[in-house]
């Protein structure tokens, strides 16, 4: 089984959560790309895209995401943005087994929406703006070993999937 694993896929689709469960069920140390990056610059995702812009944002991330990729054996749980880069797809894709969740615009409409967290997400039409982001990075996900639709499902439900899509691997 893969011992380096990738979450990846569009805001909201579960990434964060469904890693921290993941690997409780696997044993396997977790790092979040985001909490790594708020660590290390001592301020919130909303403080750095702000004060520094989105551009440093995803320099930050790709340094990140490169330390993680090269030292840890563990499930990487990233941001949806980690994939603009052709890059960090190129290093996911070669150093780890890379999942993808995703989730219709409805679903995700309601699991991001009131969540202040998001920069790119504070919009006024919160579903146009989710419909236009994912225009905007559209086959960008499709480089991931396998694809989950989390719509409707519970965490552990998904989980298992991914344990099961991992044994086959
Ligand atoms: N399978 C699921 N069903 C319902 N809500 C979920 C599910 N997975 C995650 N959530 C909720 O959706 C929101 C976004 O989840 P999060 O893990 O932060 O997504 P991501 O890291 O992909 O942006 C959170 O409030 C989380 O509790
Ligand atoms: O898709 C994106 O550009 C982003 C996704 C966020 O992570 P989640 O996908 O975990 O919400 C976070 O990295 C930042 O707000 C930018
Ligand atoms: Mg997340």
């Amino acid at each position: 089984m893969a011992e380096r694993i990738f979450l990846i896929g569009f805001m909201g689709t579960g990434k964060t959560t469904v890693g921290e469960s993941l690997a409780r069920e696997l044993q396997l140390p977790l790092f979040d790309i985001d909490h790594e990056i708020v660590k290390r610059e001592g301020r919130t995702i909303p403080e750095i895209f702000a004060t520094n812009g989105e551009a440093y944002f995803r320099r930050v991330e790709s340094e990140v995401l490169l330390e993680l990729s090269e030292s840890a054996h563990a499930v990487i749980t990233t941001g949806g943005g980690a994939v603009l880069a052709p890059g960090n797809r190129e290093l996911m894709g070669k150093s780890g087994f890379v999942v993808c969740l995703a989730a219709t615009v409805e679903e995700i409409v309601s699991r991001v929406s009131g969540d202040p967290n998001r920069p790119l997400l504070q919009s006024d039409d919160l579903r146009q703006r989710v419909i236009q982001l994912q225009e905007a990075r559209a086959g960008l996900y499709d480089f991931a070993h396998v694809t989950l639709d989390t719509t409707g499902r519970s965490v552990d439900g998904i989980v298992g999937e991914i344990i099961m899509k991992l044994s086959a691997s």
